[in-house]
């Protein structure tokens, strides 16, 4: 099955890396508005390739998209020291105006996976310049998010953070809510497992962990220049369950007809994604602190959303 990496900087190859080590996909094709750097990641994660698995890796221009099951775009600009992900967003639009574009005509069929912020904003204008339904315009959302808190989480009752069944939703970005009422370790609501433990999760300390979370990028930013370990892992997590049609419940964005009296607005739920892309979505029992947080994070994406004129 091919994929289409279209953006090949931090994010994009990082995505293409994780592809290659984890066997997703048999294909991968690089484009970049900079042919020579997509030739040159292309090369290099390929020499990984011999270690791990048999995927093949190239770079190519839109038209060797066609056929893609999967398309990522992670192509514009990323945040400077300080900046937020919703000032990105005119600079994006543009560069998103000629990239849907390009990978609609060679590969009219594909999904699209968009991880160019402000993620929530450009799936929705990815979704508006494509005309595909939303179950087929995926925005990695919240995955990223959702992924640091089941780390921190894991670090502080001292278990796997795959038992770790916590989510983030709403906004990638600063108006985001750790869902704190219905997270479990194991089978257990989070908060009692961790009394049980002798680790409790104090009000102090969640609020601690979620600012933690919401930090995360800033932090790195801050740290290193950029973020794409963490998206490029969860970018070829959320690829593998399409292509394997999973069926694996993931914290991903889309348009949603209606949020808490809020319309067409994309952020993130937790969704069942397989072969056909978003299959269906669960909105968790939330109590009344996190279902005005959930709207107020709506409120904030459509702020932007609304007014786009695509
Ligand atoms: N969704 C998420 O959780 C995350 C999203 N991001 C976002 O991903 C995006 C990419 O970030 P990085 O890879 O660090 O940036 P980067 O600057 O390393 O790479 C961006 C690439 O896009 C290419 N590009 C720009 N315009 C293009 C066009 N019209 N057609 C084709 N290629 C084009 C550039 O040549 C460059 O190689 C940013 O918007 C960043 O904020 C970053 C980390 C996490
Ligand atoms: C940059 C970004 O969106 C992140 O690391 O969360």
């Amino acid at each position: 099955m091919k994929i289409g990496i279209v953006g090949t900087g931090m994010v994009g190859s990082a995505a293409g890396y994780a592809m290659a080590l984890m066997g997703v996909g048999t294909q991968i094709v690089l484009v970049d508005a900079d042919a020579a750097l997509a030739r040159a990641q292309a090369q290099d994660i390929a020499h990984a390739v011999p270690f791990a698995t048999t995927v093949a890796i190239r770079a190519g221009d839109y038209a060797d998209l066609g056929d893609a099951a999967v398309v990522i775009i992670a192509a514009g600009v990323s945040q400077k020291p300080g900046e937020d992900r919703l000032a990105l967003l005119e600079r994006n639009v543009e560069v998103f105006r000629s990239v849907i574009g390009g990978v609609m005509e060679a590969a009219p069929d594909a999904i699209l996976l968009i991880a160019t912020n402000p993620v929530d904003v450009m799936t929705f204008a990815a979704r508006q310049i494509s005309g595909l339904p939303p179950e087929r315009v995926i925005g990695s959302g919240t995955i990223l998010d959702t992924a640091r808190l089941r780390s921190l989480l894991g670090d502080h009752l001292g278990i796997a953070p795959n038992s770790v069944h916590a989510y983030v939703l709403g906004e990638h970005g600063d108006s985001e809510l750790a869902v704190w009422s219905s997270a479990m370790a194991g089978s257990v609501p989070i908060v009692s497992f961790a009394e049980q433990i002798g680790r409790p999760l104090d009000q102090a300390t969640r609020t601690r962990i979620a600012e933690e979370v919401r930090g995360a990028a800033y932090t790195i930013i801050k740290g290193k220049g950029a973020t794409w370990y963490g998206i490029g892992a969860g970018l070829a997590r959320i690829v593998q369950s399409i292509t394997d049609d999973e069926r694996t419940v993931l914290s991903v964005s889309q348009v949603n007809v209606d949020i808490e009296g809020v319309r067409d607005v994309p952020l993130s739920l937790p969704r069942i994604v397989g072969r056909e892309g978003i299959i269906a979505t669960l909105m968790p029992d939330l109590d009344e602190t996190e279902r005005a947080a959930l709207k107020r994070s709506a409120e904030v994406i459509s702020a932007f959303s609304s007014r786009l004129s695509l």
